[in-house]
C-alpha cells in the first residue's frame, strides 16, 4: 500500500534519510521508533511533499507519488497529523474538520467520524484552543480521515498526552484500521504505545533503518536500547 524505495532526503547539503526502504502492507500499522533527531520527522515530512526527496520514490496503493507536490499527495490517498497536532486554535472543531474535507466531493463531515471521536461532535461549536492535548490529538486524527486516506500517518501522537489516554488512542487508531482498512504508520518513542498500537516495530537511527520486527516477535530489550540516550 505505502512502498518507499532508496529515499534520501537532505536539508541543503547535510542528508538526512540515508536511503530508506519500507513497505507498508494494506491494513497494515507500522511504528518507527527513534530517539530525538534520528529522521522520523524528515521520513513523514519526506513522504507528504513537504521535504523534497534528494533521490529514491514513494508510491502509495500503486501510484508513483514522488514528484506530486503535499495536495496532489493527499488526493493520492495519503493524509497526515503532524508532530504538535497544528490544530486551527480559532477555528471550531467542525470547521478544523472541514479543512480535510478538500479533496474529497463531500461538503460536510462524514457522519462516521464523529463515531469514531463522539467528544468532537459535542464539542464541535468550540474553538480547537480550547481542547485539551487529547482532545486536540483526536480533533487533528478526524481532520486527517476526512480526506478519506489510503494510508494515515502521525508524528509522535503521544508527545503531551497523559497515559490513560495514550492507551485509548491506541484502540481508537486500532479500529480506525479495521473499520477502515487504512494502512498506519506511526512515528513514536513510547514503546508501550508502539506495542500497543503497531503490528510491526521498525528503528530508525541516524536517518537508517537499523531493526525491523513483526509485534510479537519483538526484542523488547533491543528496541528499549536504541531509545535509550
Ligand atoms: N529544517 C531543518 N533544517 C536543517 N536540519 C534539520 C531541519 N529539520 C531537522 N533537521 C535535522 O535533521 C535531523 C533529523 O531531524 P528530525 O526532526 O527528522 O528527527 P526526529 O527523529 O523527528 O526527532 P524529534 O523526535 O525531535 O522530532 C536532525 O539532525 C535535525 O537537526
Amino acid at each position: 500500500m505505502l512502498n518507499i524505495k532508496e529515499l534520501r532526503s537532505s536539508y541543503g547539503e547535510s542528508e538526512v534519510l540515508h536511503g530508506l526502504d519500507l513497505d507498508v502492507a494494506p491494513g497494515e500499522i507500522v511504528a518507527i521508533m527513534g530517539r530525538n533527531g534520528m529522521g522520523k520527522t524528515t521520513l513523514m515530512k519526506s513522504l507528504m511533499g513537504l521535504v523534497p526527496p534528494r533521490h529514491g520514490s514513494v508510491s502509495i496503493d500503486g501510484t508513483d507519488v514522488t514528484a506530486q507536490k503535499p495536495h496532489q499527495r493527499v488526493a493520492s490517498g495519503i493524509a497526515y497529523v503532524p508532530q504538535g497536532r497544528m490544530i486551527f486554535s480559532s477555528m471550531t472543531v467542525q470547521e478544523n474538520v472541514e479543512t480535510g474535507l478538500t479533496v474529497t466531493d463531500e461538503r460536510s463531515v462524514p457522519e462516521d467520524i464523529y463515531e469514531l471521536f463522539p467528544v468532537l461532535l459535542e464539542m464541535k461549536n468550540r474553538r480547537g484552543g480550547n481542547l485539551s492535548g487529547g482532545q486536540q490529538q483526536q480533533l487533528a486524527i478526524a481532520r486527517a480521515l476526512a480526506s478519506k486516506p489510503k494510508v494515515l500517518l502521525l508524528d509522535e501522537p503521544t508527545e503531551g498526552i497523559q497515559p490513560s489516554i495514550i492507551r485509548e488512542m491506541a484502540r481508537t487508531l486500532r479500529r480506525i484500521r479495521d473499520e477502515k482498512g487504512l494502512s498506519i504508520v506511526v512515528s513514536e518513542q513510547v514503546l508501550s504505545f508502539a506495542l500497543d498500537v503497531a503490528d510491526r516495530v521498525v528503528v530508525i537511527e541516524n536517518g537508517q533503518f537499523v531493526h525491523d520486527s513483526p509485534r510479537a516477535g519483538v526484542d523488547e530489550a533491543k528496541v528499549s536500547k536504541f531509545l535509550s540516550v
